[in-house]
This record gives C-alpha cells, sequence and structure tokens, in this order.
C-alpha cells in the first residue's frame, strides 16, 4: 500500500467505526481485524500503520467525528506529512476542498469532560487515560512462579506478587508459556484489586458478573484453587470462554451459572445468604480502560450512564442477597467517574441500613467516596474504582 492508500484505509475504517461507537456496535480492535482479514494483500506494516492512524484519529477527536475524513483531516492538521498525502494519487484520499472542515479536537466530549473534572480529575489525570497502555502480565501461582519462569523476554516486576510489564505490543499470546496457561494478559490495576479482596481459603466467592473470568482466574490462583468458586454471567458468549481458560490456567471453578437478566435470582438461588464474598466487577463504562478502546468516550452519553448506573445498582442489590451475615461485596468498576463508583455506594448504602464501606489497602491508589481509586496518571494502571461493602 501506498502511504496515500494507508491514510485512506484509515478513512474507511473511522467511517465504520464512528457509527458502531454511535450505536453501541463492535469496538475498534475488531472492526480493524475485520477489515485486514478480508484485504490479505496488506502487508504487517501496511496493517500497524493503518491502525495506528486509526487510533491516532480516534484518540485526537474527543466529540465523535462527523466522518473518517474528517477525523483524519484533524491527524492532518497536527501532521504536515499526512496532509501532504491528501493529494488525489491513485487509492489515496482526494484533495482538502476549500473551507472543508476537519473534526474537532479534545479530550472528551464537552459532558463527559465536565463530568470528569466533577470527578476530580485534572487536565493531565484525563490526558493519561488517553496514553498508551503498557502490557501487564499475571504470572499464574498455579502453575508457576514469576522468580524462575524464563520467558522470551524480561518483564519488568510489578508491585503485586505474580506482576511483570512488557511494552504494548510485546507478542505474548504467541508464548509457549501462554499456550500452556503459565501466563494470563492482565492490567496491574486488576491484579492489584484480586489482591485487595478480603477472600480466604474455604470461602464460597461468587463472582457475580464473571464474563470470561480474568478476575475469577486471578482469584483461583491467589487462593490456590482452595475455595468455592461460582462463576456467573448473563453473556453466554464471555462465560462460555471461561471453561477452557479454566482449564488452561488449571483453575478449578466449582459451578459456571448463566444468568437470565431480570431474574437472575432464579439460577443463583443456591448460593442466597451463603456466600462469603460477591465480586461485583460491574458493567460500566469502561472510561478506566480508554488507553485501550479509545472509542470509548464516543460511546457514552448521558442516557447509557444512566442505563449503566441503574444496573450497577441492579448488581449490587443481587450481591446484597447473596452474601451471608458478615460477609462482603467487593465493588469494582474499570471507571474513573463518580457516578459509577462513590455514587454507587452512597446508594447502596442509602438502601441497605447496617451495611458498611470497609478500608481496602492498596500498595497505590487514593481514597474517594468510600472506596480507592486507581488511574492511569497516578499509578500507571488502568482507571478503576473498588469498594468493600460489609454486610451486617
Ligand atoms: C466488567 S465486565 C466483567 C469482566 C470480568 N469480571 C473480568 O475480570 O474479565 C462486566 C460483566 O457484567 C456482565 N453483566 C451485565 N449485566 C449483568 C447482570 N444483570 N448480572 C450479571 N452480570 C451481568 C456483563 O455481561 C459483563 O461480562
Amino acid at each position: 500500500m501506498t502511504p496515500a492508500a494507508r491514510v485512506e484505509a484509515a478513512i474507511e475504517l473511522l467511517d465504520t467505526i464512528i457509527p458502531a461507537a454511535r450505536g453501541k456496535g463492535a469496538p475498534a480492535d475488531r472492526i480493524i481485524a475485520d477489515y485486514f482479514r478480508a484485504r490479505r494483500y496488506a502487508g504487517s506494516k501496511d496493517r500497524r500503520a493503518v491502525r495506528d492512524l486509526v487510533y491516532r484519529a480516534i484518540r485526537l477527536c474527543g466529540p465523535v467525528p462527523d466522518s473518517g475524513r474528517a477525523a483524519m483531516l484533524a491527524v492532518a492538521g497536527q501532521d504536515e506529512a499526512v496532509a501532504s498525502l491528501f493529494d488525489g494519487s491513485p487509492h489515496g484520499p482526494a484533495p482538502r476542498a476549500e473551507g472543508e472542515e476537519a473534526a474537532k479536537t479534545a479530550l472528551a466530549p464537552k459532558w463527559l469532560a465536565a463530568a470528569l473534572r466533577a470527578s476530580g480529575l485534572g487536565g493531565v489525570e484525563i490526558a493519561a487515560l488517553l496514553g498508551r497502555a503498557p502490557l501487564d502480565l499475571r504470572v499464574n501461582a498455579l502453575k508457576a512462579e514469576r522468580d524462575s519462569l524464563t520467558l522470551p523476554e524480561p518483564g519488568e516486576p510489578l508491585p503485586v506478587p505474580n506482576g511483570l510489564r512488557f511494552p504494548s505490543g510485546t507478542p505474548v499470546e504467541q508464548w509457549g508459556a501462554y499456550a500452556n496457561g503459565l501466563i494470563e494478559v492482565q492490567d496491574l490495576g486488576s491484579q492489584l484489586i484480586v489482591m485487595a479482596l478480603p477472600v480466604a481459603p474455604g470461602d464460597i466467592i461468587v463472582d457475580l458478573c464473571a464474563g470470561a473470568g480474568g478476575k475469577t482466574l486471578a482469584l483461583a490462583a491467589r487462593l490456590g484453587n482452595a475455595a468455592c468458586f461460582v462463576a456467573a454471567d448473563t453473556d453466554k458468549r464471555r462465560l462460555g470462554n471461561l471453561g477452557p481458560r479454566a482449564e488452561r490456567a488449571g483453575a478449578v471453578i466449582d459451578h459456571t451459572v448463566l444468568l437470565d437478566p431480570g431474574r437472575e435470582m432464579r439460577a443463583l438461588g443456591p448460593w442466597a445468604g451463603r456466600a462469603d464474598h460477591v465480586l461485583v466487577d460491574a458493567p460500566c463504562s469502561g472510561s478506566g480502560t480508554w488507553r485501550r478502546s479509545p472509542e470509548g468516550r464516543w460511546r457514552l452519553d448521558p442516557a447509557e450512564l444512566a442505563r449503566l448506573n441503574a444496573l450497577q445498582n441492579h448488581v449490587l442489590k443481587l450481591a446484597a442477597q447473596l452474601v451471608r451475615p458478615g460477609g462482603s461485596i467487593g465493588f469494582v468498576t474499570c471507571s474513573v467517574l463518580d457516578a459509577e463508583g462513590p455514587d454507587r455506594v452512597t446508594a447502596f448504602l442509602t438502601q441497605h441500613p447496617g451495611w458498611t464501606a470497609e478500608p481496602l489497602t492498596l500498595p497505590l491508589g487514593r481514597p474517594r467516596g468510600g472506596g480507592i481509586r486507581l488511574d492511569p496518571h497516578h499509578d500507571g494502571t488502568d482507571g478503576f474504582f473498588i469498594a468493600c461493602l460489609r454486610s451486617p
């Protein structure tokens, strides 16, 4: 592909990514992967270059751009080399028309920038949400030890017992250690959270929003499989990935429970009032993971945030029905917005008399509204909120 053809390909991709984000459709990563699957002629350098252009445009445009071309013109506004490729050459973008506008650049849409500032984040912290994330691994303590494991590249030890950090793009998924379940890709923030949860061997632990089991597997590794694990989720596809992942990791998940949205307690009945700990890794905006999915800013609007807040209240209410007297809930979101952290804790405590928010100890993060918040600028992790709620 010529450099101009790469710009045109990025425009084409953005023209799919923009409506997908608006309509809560496929994530940018998947759209890019599908695009190149259908274009085998593009070599690895082309793919990398196009991908890089697409993500530069997404990071640059806070408000949803009108078109891929407007977004790429915004990149051209900051990069003369890209601007010079709008020259009408074959397979490249047409020259910029007189008065043709580039998309607006900003860290986030106005309403969202205001919500981030109201959540105590300044410009530097907000900018760091859109930085580049490194690649963090968790060495699976069920199968290996960080200090004696030999990997194709040495990683930087992280302030958790089994964490290692590598540069973004390190092909860890091609390593034998990955195929054999000795390592898992997991952000330092998630690893810190799993270490902080008040769980002990012998506990009944319900992971209520288990997804494909990222945190369930880390919990099983932390406790050496010596607990009863119940992994539940409403998403059949994600939950279906847990079995093979657990097998690869040597993790024992005692019960995998598919939930019917709105009727979750029908399947969770056997654990009502019995769980020592319920992890609620709640569905959220993912504002803490924009380093990986910066188009997440385009997916969110006030109505979507309100819908997520209602869902977070709902899963917390379910969790309260599962916990035994004196047991606890770990409430986690990968968001830095108060609406998806402190405000949910306040709402829960108001509606559940006798429950308390218990202090947590983490080596990183800062206290925020009854819990702790991690963010990329201060902690070098994805953005997270975690609180521990104790039953009377
Ligand atoms: C943040 S993700 C979980 C990620 C997972 N814990 C991990 O560590 O990889 C949130 C999950 O909540 C699930 N979810 C949404 N509504 C739910 C509900 N009503 N009950 C249980 N899980 C729900 C979603 O399907 C999604 O998998």
